[in-house]
């Protein structure tokens, strides 16, 4: 379901602080929500009847609200609270992620175990519900880190010491083994989801957060997965993951395309300017490392980074089921740290020198030109599900007024039990296990270019992505139900790569399990650049038949709508109508506090919304930040 926020009075409510007006509560049917404010001074009780007293607010998600959290009874704000609503599935995913594998005691083992001293994995200290306004929202507790190595990179031309990305490069190996070792994926790594250690003594250790699209990996068949396709964010989604097949090479992949970026140079894709159409790259990056040795001398003004380019000549001889040989990266980037005379340990440095800015990206064996200017930044809209589980315990308690903070009224959930094990269960275990011989080996290479299609600019005008309800003349349920994004993806289903006849002859599972697809014919719009994508089944089902009944028209409209009105709002832009105004408005709200927009509009951002317009049943929705979505047909919004 995608995800909407509130109304505009029910989000100043929330800011006001004025106790819970029930004419403000959000509907439970509704697109994805962003969380009701916790007002300062709240406690909230966890599940195991732990204390937390909110403090400010600290970061702004894609879906939730982050706040700083003291322990009742201690002085210190160390730990953080993530809030979101019910209905929202990556906190679902994330809190259920950390119940199963990352238990302090696990992680201390792994370290133990590999003689690590320290290891950027973060965990869950509790979790429980709260309802705000009327609203049940999830939320998890979690030692507080520092700030994001987002903001280091803007600071310093969008590049990073060669020095520090080895060293960040080796910390997120080291992550990744021990995710893997859990048989998950992160499939979402970005500079945006790299903390630094909290305090001055921080700043040594940098910890991969945000796991709300972790998921199963496969060892077992390759088989695409249309919902799951293009999940992530997109400059840095995996080939696989463009396909929705998790696999530990992703992973791999992911962190390559973000150690490229961090020397200074932009990804083809970035640069090109085709972010918006995730089919097309998907096909530069399937080019892309399909040479790589090639493809990345194009990008360097001189040599390339020895230790990048070994690591992803690595990585595109890997097979979808294989197990990536975690010390044999760990030493192309211990060794060239070793050559540059630099050791593994104390903080992380960011600021680039006089030397390294002025001569531009670092390499192995000198220093290159920065490669042209950054292009300007799109961004990357999609939408999500959504939905309204119960599945989750709830306690949760009246929080005493304390200083400033007006006092607020929280009403005690009722709990339920194992239920939220057994979903969560459930739901994981959703994710593509499933699978197909690979896609990756060279015949199935030959057969993704064959079955690319070719953009045509005729095609571009309206929407830059394939679009197989332009191809086929069918009214738009039949189109619904005849074609599959992979179907229409690559041409000719009876081509379809190595996958089952079966994948590429169903139909599309969207309009059957109510979940808008981010197929190859939506395109992406132009507002936030960087965000995640996540096309996903992990939410729990959506119970209403309206709910169903929305989703399903949204999937049919998506591709000419999102367009339409993407391009509308860049023209609102430049006219500075109001309803931009509004629209910038809600789009800030979304914004980390401790970023300036400025910031934001050069970061890659987590998640892409489609919201859906004020309409007919009365949700109350503003208009999109990004884009709109009519809730049916095709045509002006
Ligand atoms: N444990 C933490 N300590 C300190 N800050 C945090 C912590 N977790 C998250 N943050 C801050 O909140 C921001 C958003 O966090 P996170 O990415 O987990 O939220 P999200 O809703 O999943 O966002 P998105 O999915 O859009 O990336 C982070 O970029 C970071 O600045």
């Amino acid at each position: 379901m995608p995800r909407a926020t509130k109304a505009k009075a029910a989000a100043d409510g929330a800011a006001g602080g004025g106790g819970p007006k029930k004419a403000a509560a959000p509907k439970r049917n509704k697109l994805y929500t962003m969380p009701e404010k916790i007002a300062e001074g709240t406690i909230l009780t966890d599940l195991s009847k732990a204390q937390w007293l909110i403090g400010s607010s600290i970061g702004t998600g894609g879906f939730g609200e982050i706040y700083s959290a003291s322990r009742v009874g201690e002085k210190t704000y160390n730990y953080v609270v993530k809030c979101e609503p019910h209905g929202n599935g990556p906190l679902f995913v994330e809190m259920h992620f950390y119940m199963r594998n990352a238990k302090l005691e696990d992680i201390k083992r792994f370290q133990r175990e590999r003689g690590l001293k320290a290891i950027g994995m973060p965990y869950m200290i509790g979790n429980g519900s709260v309802e705000l306004k009327g609203t049940k929202h999830r939320f998890i507790v979690m030692p507080r880190y520092g700030s994001d190595i987002s903001k280091h990179l803007l600071a310093n031309g969008r590049r990073f010491p060669e020095e520090t990305i080895y060293r960040l490069a080796l910390q997120m190996l080291d992550v990744y083994e021990f995710i893997h070792s859990c048989g998950y994926v992160h499939a979402d790594l970005k500079a945006a989801n790299i903390l630094l250690g909290y305090g001055k003594e921080g700043n040594s250790q940098a910890y991969l957060v945000d796991y709300g699209l972790a998921s199963h990996y496969t060892t077992k068949e390759f088989k695409p997965d249309p919902k799951k396709m293009h999940n992530g964010t997109i400059e840095y989604t995996s080939r696989d993951a463009h396909l929705g097949v998790a696999t530990m090479r992703a992973d791999f992949e992911i962190l390559g395309y973000n150690i490229i970026e961090w020397s200074g140079v932009q990804l083809p894709w970035v640069k090109d300017n085709i972010l918006t159409v995730p089919v097309k790259v998907q096909k530069a990056k399937e080019e892309f490392m399909a040479d790589v040795t090639h493809c990345l001398k194009t990008l360097y003004s001189k040599d390339v980074p020895g230790p990048i380019a070994e690591y992803m000549k690595y990585v595109a001889k890997l097979e979808y089921n294989e197990k990536p040989d975690y010390e044999k990266c760990r030493k192309i980037f211990s060794t060239a740290l070793k050559t540059m005379k630099v050791a593994n340990t104390g903080d992380l440095r960011f600021t680039i020198s006089d030397n390294n800015n002025k001569s531009g990206p670092s390499t192995s064996k000198g220093r290159g030109k920065l490669l042209g200017k950054r292009a300007a930044a799109t961004d990357t809209s999609v939408e999500m599900f959504a939905s309204d589980d119960d599945d989750d315990d709830v306690i949760f308690e009246e929080k005493k007024p304390v200083k400033k903070a007006p006092q607020k009224q929280l009403k005690t959930v009722t709990k339920r039990s194992p239920k939220t094990i057994d979903s969560a269960s459930r739901l994981i275990k959703s994710s593509p296990r499933n699978a197909t011989p690979t896609l990756r080996s060279s015949p199935e290479m030959k057969t993704f270019n064959k079955l690319t299609p070719k953009v045509t600019p005729a095609r571009k005008r309206r929407s830059t992505s394939f679009s197989p309800r332009k191809a086929t003349r069918h009214s738009p349920l039949q189109k619904k139900l005849r074609t599959t994004p992979r179907d229409t993806a690559y041409g000719k289903s009876s081509s379809t790569p190595s996958t089952s006849t079966s994948h590429s002859t169903r139909s599309t599972p969207i309009a059957t399990r109510a979940n808008i697809n981010f197929s190859p014919a939506i395109s992406l719009s132009t507002s936030r650049h960087g965000k995640t994508v996540v096309n996903d089944n992990t939410t729990p089902v959506p119970r209403t038949g309206k709910t169903y009944e929305f989703n399903f028209e949204l999937d049919v409209s998506m591709d000419a709508n999102v367009i339409v009105n993407v391009k509308r709002k860049k023209k609102a832009a430049a006219a500075s109508t109001n309803t931009d105004s509004a629209a910038k408005n809600s789009a800030k709200s979304m914004r980390s506090n401790e970023e300036t927009p400025g910031d934001k509009r050069n970061t890659p951002v987590t998640r892409v919304k489609v919201r859906k317009l004020p309409s007919d049943d009365a949700c109350g929705s503003p208009p999109t930040p990004a884009v709109t979505v009519k809730k049916s047909r095709r045509g002006v919004s």
